[in-house]
């Protein structure tokens, strides 16, 4: 029997215990570029830690998930955080769930519109890309180097999430 999770709009304040929402927060913005640009700052800090880590940038094409669609594991980097940024103008899902003991608790599922991306902070738990739609592309910066920076955690029972009304 799997447990069906629901799902929330992403905003900055419901995020907040796992990361940061990309967006163009106009609390953030500065004019530049003699006022034909709007800059908005620093939305979130990469972290890459350990010796020889160092900030990426990749592009990540994912598959669109098909529904009902069954979580059924979580990971985390223990050595540094990772962005999703939409590139293809499609919503997206993410999951994130608090560390109880060293383990994911119920995760919290969100959807993302196609102008807000995410960052997971350094050892947040958080589910593998979940494209929804089509075959979209998303630009990641997370962090490269020695050691492993991957931490898998499976649930004994899977949650479950139905297709997102867009
Ligand atoms: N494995 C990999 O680079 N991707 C995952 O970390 C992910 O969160 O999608
Ligand atoms: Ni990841």
């Amino acid at each position: 029997m799997t447990d069906l999770l629901s799902i929330q709009p992403l905003t900055a304040e419901a995020f907040a215990p796992f990361g940061e929402v990309i967006e163009a927060d106009p609390s953030t913005m500065r004019l530049i570029n003699g006022g034909t640009t709007e800059r908005f700052h620093s939305l979130f800090a990469p972290e890459a830690a350990g010796e020889g880590g160092h900030v990426i940038a990749s592009i990540f094409r994912g598959q669109p998930r098909s529904f009902p669609y069954e979580i059924g594991m979580m990971e985390r980097h223990p050595f540094g955080s990772q962005s999703f940024s939409p590139l293809s103008g499609r919503s997206f899902l993410v999951a994130v769930s608090p560390d109880e003991g060293g383990r994911p608790g119920r995760p919290e599922v969100f959807l993302a519109r196609p102008d807000q991306g995410v960052n997971y902070r350094r050892n947040v738990w958080h589910h593998p890309l979940m494209a929804i739609g089509a075959v979209s592309d998303f630009l990641v910066v997370d962090r490269d180097g020695p050691g492993n920076n991957l931490e898998e955690h499976f649930f004994a029972t899977p949650y479950r999430i139905l297709e997102p009304h867009l």
